[in-house]
């Protein structure tokens, strides 16, 4: 029987998400047995700067995909959205599984959701994203970086460091954290998702055919032509983690695919936003990238990019 190596990040929410996929693939009755490596990848190393300084996108990929073409391993199980919008020449996405819940959440030490949060809370989240839309919504906010995985987040909302604490609601429900963790659900008409968000990307060598014949078995239809309108809009956006983008398209009763996106500036002044509605993935997120480039976002994208290159 063949062996196939599927490498993963050390974290626990990496290994759930391999492991979930391992125990999919035997369930459909793959005829492989299959064997977990752990990489080491820059993301994990790198923990005392904002992801945002260090080269953005793809820390968390680029390592997992070299061993890959090595043929070190035969797979390997990312989150959606902490894939570039590229993929290196030999390697493809050979599996979307259904989405898990796409949303952000707000959890609060006092209970107060983000209406209720007093004057000036601090408010602990490590993405440009969240915090230009939770600026928008409540310009008073001290928002306060944060790093390290959720157990380490919510230990330091406990402990005082945080009035509340924002992240994505697909990581906690896949640690089997109950939902009565959560203050509140922050829905995308309030803070787009990130492209990507809630959503894994199996990915494998285009070569393998064995494997995408099996991985092709628990493709979600739907997630991904909404992951594919998502990432055609980043491709053309190329914001990688520098300037606050955010992506999220779902499919409608009319089998249309619907697609959200914003772009802004970090405190939140300036926010870009559109929504467009079509069928054809590729053709949506170009669209989509080309409104909020013809609204000023590219200027916007540019000028931030300036600004950190000065640093
Ligand atoms: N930024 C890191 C990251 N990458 C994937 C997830 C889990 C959620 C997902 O799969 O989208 C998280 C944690 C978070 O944003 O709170």
């Amino acid at each position: 029987m063949r062996k196939i190596i599927v490498g993963s990040r050390r974290s626990k929410l990496a290994l759930t998400q391999t492991n979930w996929v391992i125990s999919q693939l035997k369930e459909l009755g793959a005829p492989f047995e299959f064997e977990v490596r752990e990489i080491l990848t820059k993301g994990d190393r790198i923990l005392d700067v904002t992801l945002s300084k260090v080269g953005g996108k793809g820390l968390f990929v680029k390592e997992i995909e070299q061993a890959m073409l090595d043929k070190e391993i035969d797979m390997a199980v990312h989150s959606m959205k902490d894939m570039p919008a590229a993929l290196p020449d030999g390697l493809v996405i050979g599996s979307i599984p259904a989405r898990e819940d796409h949303r952000d959440v707000l959890i609060s030490r006092d209970g107060a959701g983000l209406n209720a949060l007093k004057e000036g809370a601090v408010v602990g989240t490590s993405s440009l994203r969240r915090s230009a839309q939770l600026l928008a919504a409540r310009p008073d906010l001290d928002i306060k970086w944060i790093r390290g995985n959720i157990d380490t987040r919510i230990g330091k909302l406990e402990s005082g460091e945080y009035d509340a604490i924002v992240l994505a609601a697909a990581g906690l429900k896949r640690l089997g954290w109950a939902s009565d963790v959560v203050t509140e659900f922050i829905e995308p008409e309030l803070c787009v998702p990130a492209v990507g968000q809630g959503a894994l990307s199996i990915e494998c060598r285009g070569s393998d055919e064995e494997l995408l014949e099996w991985l092709g078995k628990f493709t979600s239809k739907e997630t991904s032509l909404a992951v594919r309108a998502e990432r055609a809009f980043l491709d053309v956006m190329e914001g990688g983690c520098q300037v606050p983008i955010a992506g999220y398209a779902s499919v409608n009763e009319q089998e249309e695919i619907v697609l959200s996106v914003l772009v802004g500036s970090p405190d939140g002044k300036e926010i870009y936003k559109e929504r467009v509605t079509g069928t054809d993935p590729e053709q949506l997120g170009v669209q989509a990238a080309e409104k909020l480039i013809s609204l000023g976002a590219k200027r916007l994208i540019d000028k931030v990019k300036q600004e950190l290159d000065k640093e």
